[in-house]
C-alpha cells in the first residue's frame, strides 16, 4: 500500500502524479465495523472498475482543529495504515487538516481533492460531511463534480440500535467496557506501550482499573491481569525483555468489576 501525505504545498505535485481510483472518505479512527463496511463497498466497486482502492483520511482529527478540543485517538496513523492494508487498500492519502483546509468551500474540496486526484467513484457513509462548516453532504459530490464522480453511500451500520462510531468506542473505553469494543470493531482493543514512557502517542487507555489482557513482546505472548493507573501508565506488565509491547485488552477483570461501577 502506498501512503501519500498531502498539504497545501505539495497538493499540485500530488495532483500531477495521481492515478484514477475508487476512494473511500472519512477519518476512520479505530476502523470499526461501520468503517469496514464503507471500505468493503469501495473495494467491490474498485474490483468491478479494475481501479485501485484508495482511502482519503486526515490528520490531525478535524475536531482538534475546528473546535480546539482534545480527541482521545483510538490509533495513530501507523496502526491505521496497518489495518487498511489488511482490508486491501492500495493507496492511502492523508491530508494535513489545518484551519485553511477546514475553510475550503465544499465545491473546492471536490474539485481540488477528488476530481484532480483522479477519483472516479467516491464512497462514504450516509452521514459524511465535507467543506466549510461541514456544509457538503455526501450526495452533493455527484453534482459538484458535474457527474464526473459516481457517489456510493454506505448504509448505517448499527449495534443494539445505535450507530457504530469512533465516538461510541471512545465512550466505551472511558467506561472501561473494552469487551464491547471487540464487538464493534471485530477485533480486541489494543495499544502500544513503552515500559519506560507509558502509552505510545495517539492511543488511549481505558478507564482506571484491572483488565484481563495479553501482552505481546517480539518473542512471546503472556496472559495477565494489569492495572490501568492513569491516562499514561499501567501496573503489572512485568516484562523485562523488551522496551515496547503490544497490550490487547479482553475484558475488565471480573474480580475487580466493582471498580467500574463506581
Ligand atoms: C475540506 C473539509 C473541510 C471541512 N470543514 C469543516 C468545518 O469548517 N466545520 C465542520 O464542522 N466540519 C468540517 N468538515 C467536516 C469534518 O471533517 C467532520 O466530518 C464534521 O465536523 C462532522 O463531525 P462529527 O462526525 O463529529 O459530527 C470538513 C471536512 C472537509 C473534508
Ligand atoms: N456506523 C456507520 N455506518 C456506515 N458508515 C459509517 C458508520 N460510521 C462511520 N461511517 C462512515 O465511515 C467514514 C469514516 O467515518 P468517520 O471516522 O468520519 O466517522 P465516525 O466513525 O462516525 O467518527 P466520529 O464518531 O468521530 O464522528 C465516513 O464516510 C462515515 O460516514
Amino acid at each position: 500500500m502506498k501512503v501519500i501525505l498531502i498539504d497545501a504545498e505539495n497538493l499540485e505535485a500530488v495532483q500531477r502524479k495521481s492515478e484514477q481510483s475508487v476512494m473511500a472518505l472519512g477519518f476512520f479512527d479505530g476502523l470499526h465495523k461501520g468503517h469496514q463496511t464503507v471500505i468493503q463497498i469501495a473495494k467491490q466497486h474498485a474490483s468491478k472498475k479494475q481501479l485501485p482502492l484508495a482511502v482519503m483520511s486526515f490528520f490531525p482529527h478535524p475536531k482538534t482543529v475546528i473546535t480546539n478540543s482534545n480527541v482521545d485517538y483510538l490509533m495513530p496513523i501507523e496502526e491505521k495504515t496497518h489495518q487498511l492494508k489488511k482490508l486491501g487498500v492500495d493507496l492511502l492519502y492523508i491530508v494535513h487538516f489545518t484551519k485553511e483546509f477546514a475553510s475550503l468551500a465544499p465545491q473546492t474540496f471536490v474539485e481540488q481533492y477528488l476530481m484532480k486526484l483522479g477519483v472516479k467513484v467516491a464512497v462514504a457513509g450516509f452521514d459524511y460531511k465535507y467543506g466549510f462548516k461541514g456544509e457538503g453532504q455526501v450526495h452533493m459530490i455527484a453534482e459538484q463534480s458535474q457527474q464526473q464522480i459516481q457517489v456510493v453511500i454506505a448504509p448505517k451500520v448499527e449495534m443494539a440500535g445505535e450507530k457504530i462510531s469512533s465516538t461510541l468506542c471512545r465512550n466505551l473505553l472511558k467506561a472501561g467496557h473494552v469487551e464491547k469494543i471487540y464487538a464493534l470493531c471485530g477485533r480486541p482493543y489494543s495499544i502500544q506501550y513503552d515500559l519506560q514512557e507509558g502509552i505510545e502517542p495517539y492511543f488511549t487507555l481505558p478507564k482506571r482499573g484491572h483488565y484481563n489482557v495479553e501482552i505481546h513482546t517480539t518473542q512471546h505472548i503472556y496472559s495477565n491481569v494489569i492495572e490501568v493507573m492513569d491516562e499514561h501508565f499501567i501496573r503489572g506488565v512485568n516484562i523485562q525483555s523488551s522496551d515496547k509491547v503490544k497490550i490487547v485488552f479482553y475484558e475488565a477483570d471480573p474480580y475487580y468489576m466493582k471498580e467500574l461501577v463506581n
